[in-house]
């Protein structure tokens, strides 16, 4: 019995390491105590009613970016252990199998599960406020979204438990991810756990364009709104053009595993550089995808805490729309080294320079925003500030890279490894904190200390150069990506040593982030934002109540400036409602709450469990689980609701006395 039961566990989960035992039994016993809080605390009923089957899209970007935290922690810690494998030569810590693992799970958690649900996140909670809308235009839609893309990475985490992870790079080239070399279910669910998330950006992509397109409030022509929203425009148009790209990329790897099509084998007449070009056309425009939103972040941090207009506003839409149109023309310098020929190598080279001009032209931008300036240093300015040297070191040598001749000696070094994560750290992730610490009144109605923040900061920097500047070095004297260890007699040790040290030190900057944001909740009373306006703010946003009542504005406002909030500051305004305004209030049409959208997801999700391994009971029922629950939803035709015009003056009453209002 007990050998049976054995055999069974071997077969299914996954084993052979004690770090991976520990890691399960980890995983497992939190999820217990998950389970069993929530129902000692009777808190299921408030879970599903206020959170999973909501539709308020700044709940949604809760849940989003609770998520990206999540993941960080995953993806963090996933790069310690790498970190910790390279620390010295000859390290025998990680097995060269585990080590493959680690390094695809890291980098697809961290792009499509950590930076994208947390730009997400941030599109959520802030694009409807900045352009005074009440909620975006398919709220359904984006509770299905949040829910499409979490079905997919529990289930792409999943692999981890059960089955394997994926092992053949964040992008699982082929021929390594095709059966033949790769037959476990780790590369199943790496395709199913994208396809379902990445469905859900794409439907993302399509919502914030219509709502930003449609939704602006009265008088907000395009070219009077924020930066943000422009942002998330130009990111969003890349979303759409190239996610069915990655659709139907991994369709036609999903096609070669399960039925034995050849697109890219070379027997059969396939070709895996077919492959490597598709996964680029979407890869690349996603690195700008991701980054983009950072920019316009900037872009509203740097004017409200110079105080200054934002230097150059059309100039800035411009280059955002020039690099999201030019993400589509240079995805080959990836692989300048295929032997394509100079002339093709040359025009991907010159596509690839001309995106440092309009990124330059915001950088200066920037700059003379500041420049002569009241600059003051809280939290979401620092992380503007030291995000640019970061970000422009791994800009120019991404320059350097795009220098084709030159690239075929960076090509896959840890000089390549050192320059995106320059970007990503520097753009992405600074980007998104500073957006966070920014928003934060606005969100939960309190401010975080901004001392711990300091700490979490100066950690992050410091770690970071500590950790990425010796790749640079190291990329040069030979050490490739993706090696599992390396000798003595290379002469590598001591700059492994140096960026292993840097690493700690961001993991260290993450957990005091966990912790300010635990002292944050801890404290909320005395800390809380009464005002609505903490950093004297110059978009819409900050005119409403911290936190935004659940229909957002009142009355929706009239706008006739670019920073709006500000003007109307300049004219007398602060935040108390106007006698006008108020006589103006009508009951508010709002959506209705529903569970369809978490079920549907529920439901991918068993039909991509059925489908890694091919248990064709589940894949029936999954699917049939999808169909039935639209047939049910197409016909439920109440949707809506009407907020009744005293709920709104006792919310808004309430709200002006600065208590906070569930
Ligand atoms: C957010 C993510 C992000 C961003 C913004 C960028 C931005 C850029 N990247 Fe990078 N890149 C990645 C993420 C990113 N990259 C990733 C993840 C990979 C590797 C994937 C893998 O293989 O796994 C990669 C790989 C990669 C390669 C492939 C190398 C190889 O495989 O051998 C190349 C080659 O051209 C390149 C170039 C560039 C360039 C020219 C920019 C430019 O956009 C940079 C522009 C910015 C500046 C230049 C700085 C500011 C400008 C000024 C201050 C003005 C003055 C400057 C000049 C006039 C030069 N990148
Ligand atoms: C927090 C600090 C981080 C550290 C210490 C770190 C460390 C590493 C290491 C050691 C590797 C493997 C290098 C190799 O063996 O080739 C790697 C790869 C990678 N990292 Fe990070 N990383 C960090 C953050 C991030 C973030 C925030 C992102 C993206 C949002 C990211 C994206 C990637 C990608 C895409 C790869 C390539 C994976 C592959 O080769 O398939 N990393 N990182
Ligand atoms: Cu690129």
């Amino acid at each position: 019995m007990w050998d049976k039961v054995r055999s069974f566990a071997s077969d299914f989960f996954v084993t052979g390491d004690p770090l991976i035992y520990g890691a399960d039994a980890a995983i497992v016993l939190t999820l217990i105590a998950i389970v069993a809080g929530l129902t000692y605390f009777r808190k299921w009923k408030w879970l599903w009613r206020e959170w999973l089957t909501t539709v308020d899209h700044k709940k949604i970007g809760i849940m989003y970016i609770l998520s990206a935290f999540l993941m960080l922690f995953r993806g963090g810690v996933d790069a310690l252990l790498m970190r910790a494998q390279l620390t010295v030569p000859e390290f025998d810590f990680l097995k060269p199998d585990h080590y493959n693992e680690i390094f695809t799970t890291h980098g697809v958690i961290m792009i499509l599960f950590m930076a994208m649900p947390f730009m997400f996140g941030l599109f959520n909670v802030m694009v409807p406020l900045q352009i005074g809308a009440r909620d975006v235009a398919y709220p359904f839609l984006n509770a299905l979204s949040f829910w499409l893309f979490f079905s997919g990475a529990m289930l792409f985490n999943l692999s981890f438990v059960i089955g394997g992870s994926p092992d053949a790079g964040w992008l699982a080239y082929p021929p390594y991810s095709e059966l033949m070399y790769n037959s476990g279910p780790g590369q199943d669910f790496y395709i199913w756990g994208i396809q379902i998330s990445g469905i859900g950006s794409l439907m993302t992509g399509i919502n914030f364009i219509v709502t930003i397109l449609k939704m602006r409030a009265p008088g907000m022509k395009l070219m009077k709104m924020p930066m943000f929203p422009w942002s998330v425009l130009s990111s969003c148009i890349a979303i759409i053009f190239s996610f069915p790209i990655l659709t139907a990329t991994l369709a036609l790897l999903f096609l070669d595993r399960y039925a034995g099509a050849h697109f890219f084998t070379l027997d059969g007449g396939g070709n895996p550089m077919m492959y490597i070009n598709l996964i680029w056309m979407w890869g690349h425009p996603e690195v700008y995808i991701i980054v983009l939103p950072a920019f316009g972040i900037f872009s509203e941090i740097v004017s409200t805490f110079a105080k200054k207009k934002l230097f150059g506003y059309k100039s800035m839409v411009y280059a955002m729309m020039i690099i999201s149109i030019l993400s589509f023309l240079v995805w080959a310098h990836h692989f300048f080294t295929m032997g394509s020929g100079a002339d093709v190598n040359a025009f991907f080279a010159l596509t690839t320079m001309l995106i440092a001009i309009p990124t330059g032209a915001k950088v200066f931008n920037w700059l003379f925003t500041m420049f002569r300036g009241r600059i003051t240093f809280e939290t979401p300015m620092l992380w503007t500030i030291g995000f640019i040297p970061c970000f422009v070191t791994g800009g120019l040598t991404g320059v350097l890279l795009s220098v084709a001749p030159a690239d075929f000696q960076f090509h896959n070094s840890y000089f390549l490894v050192a320059h995106f994560h320059h970007v990503i750290i520097g753009g992405v992730v600074f980007g998104y904190f500073a957006g966070l610490y920014y928003w934060w009144p606005k969100l939960f109605g309190f401010k975080l200390n901004e001392r711990i923040g300091k700490w979490a900061f100066w950690f992050w920097n410091i770690g970071f150069y500590c950790c990425f500047m010796p790749q640079y070095v190291l990329g040069l004297m030979g050490m490739t990506r993706r090696v599992v260890t390396y000798g003595w007699d290379k002469g590598w040790w001591e700059m492994n040593l140096v960026s292993t040290i840097g690493a700690v030190l961001m993991g260290v900057a993450f957990l005091i982030q966990v912790w300010q944001i635990a002292h944050g909740f801890k404290h909320r009373e005395v800390n809380s934002d009464l005002t609505g306006d903490p950093w004297d703010g110059r978009t819409l946003e900050w005119s409403i109540p911290s936190p935004a009542p659940h229909y957002n504005f009142a009355v929706l406002p009239e706008v006739s400036s670019q920073d709006e909030w500000w003007e109307r500051k300049q004219r007398g305004a602060r935040g108390e409602q106007s006698g006008a305004e108020a006589a103006k209030i009508m009951p508010i049409h709002m959506p209705k709450n529903s569970g369809i959208p978490i079920i549907i997801s529920a439901c991918w999700f068993v039909a991509g469990f059925g489908f890694v391994f091919h248990w064709i009971g589940f894949i029936v029922a999954g699917l049939a689980g999808i169909a039935i629950s639209m047939l049910v939803h197409s016909f439920n035709y109440d949707t809506d609701y009407y907020i009744p015009v005293d709920e709104i003056e006792h919310t808004e009453a309430e709200a002006r006395k600065g208590r906070v209002i569930a």
